[in-house]
């Protein structure tokens, strides 16, 4: 069994080489480094309610410091780019000109500087999934007591059926998952999982694609992703390929008990979405003070 070193309470510790040298390489040259950030777990401390996230204000504010200084600063995230825009108020409090947010695992895209936002038409197979859906979370609850309490998140492109506020979340997922995959396989749409969710989406993106959109548009230097959950390891996989062909970079993990494999993908690793916080108030510091 791999023992790893943890992290102190809200703050982060380096596992690797690549980890323990990102602050320095950014410090270089912040001007070459993309940053790319999921939402939920890792910027938003979880909660029952997705619509009551709030983004950690110490991130914010790490994030405004380093807002135009970076070659790019981006959201990579499975919400809507709607919902992040709101929970960010990107657009209404000063900070974040620069941010980019690429959402429905970068199927969506808004670009704060220019306003541009990307945002294709939703096919058919969501909405017939989402009554079907639906019926599934109230069998769940009919079928097991373990089970009652799941619902369904419409994010229009995608549903999502999460089982967090269910009497047994991890028993409710284990039941529904695979009926969810069914459904999913009859109407061509493509399965997420994550914390306490399992979501039908339209598109085979995956943070993977959207993280490689970036790259190949900013053309960076130094790459560093923040996640939390599976969701985020197609692109933490991208930063590991990067870091293995020679180039510094870094994946930042906001590790909780919830999902400890994601503990395996880490050059860095934090306490939960306070560690995040610690992590960038560090890189800003370093990135701020040196240019
Ligand atoms: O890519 P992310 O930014 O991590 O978004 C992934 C999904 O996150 C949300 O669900 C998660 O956060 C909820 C609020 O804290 C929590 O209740 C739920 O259990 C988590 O799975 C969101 O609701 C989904 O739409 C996102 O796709």
């Amino acid at each position: 069994m791999t023992v790893r070193p943890e992290p102190a309470d809200k703050s982060w510790i380096a596992l690797t080489d690549a980890g323990r040298g990102i602050l320095d390489a950014a410090a270089a040259d912040p001007a070459t480094v993309l940053l790319a950030l999921d939402f939920d777990g890792t910027l938003a401390p979880i909660v029952d309610d997705p619509a009551a996230s709030t983004m950690a204000q110490e991130s914010r504010e790490a994030m405004s410091r380093m807002d135009g200084k970076l070659a790019t600063m981006a959201i990579v995230t499975g919400r809507e780019v709607a919902a992040v825009r709101r929970m960010t108020a990107v657009d209404k409090l000063p900070g974040l000109e620069h941010l980019v947010v690429l959402g429905q695992y970068g199927v969506e895209r808004y670009d704060a500087v220019s306003g541009a936002l990307r945002d294709p038409e939703v096919p058919e197979a969501v909405r017939i999934a989402k009554g079907q859906l639906e019926d599934l979370a109230e069998e769940l609850g009919r079928e097991d007591p373990r089970d009652r309490g799941c619902w369904i998140e419409d994010k229009g492109r995608a549903i999502a059926l999460h089982t967090r506020r269910a009497v047994d979340p991890a028993h409710a997922l284990a039941t529904a998952a695979p009926r969810a995959r069914m459904i999913a396989t009859d109407l061509q749409l493509h399965c997420e999982d994550g914390r306490n969710i399992i979501e039908l989406k339209s598109a085979v993106t995956t943070k993977a694609q959207a993280l490689r959109e970036l790259i190949d548009e900013v053309e960076p230097q130094i790459l560093i992703m923040c996640g939390d959950d599976l969701g985020d390891v197609p692109a933490l996989d991208v930063v590991a390929g990067w870091i293995n062909a020679g180039h510094p970079g870094a994946r930042v993990v906001s590790f909780s008990g919830e999902q400890p494999s994601m503990a395996d993908h880490a050059d860095i690793i934090c306490d939960q979405t306070e560690g995040i916080s610690a992590f960038l108030e560090a890189l800003a510091d370093r990135v701020c003070t040196e240019m």
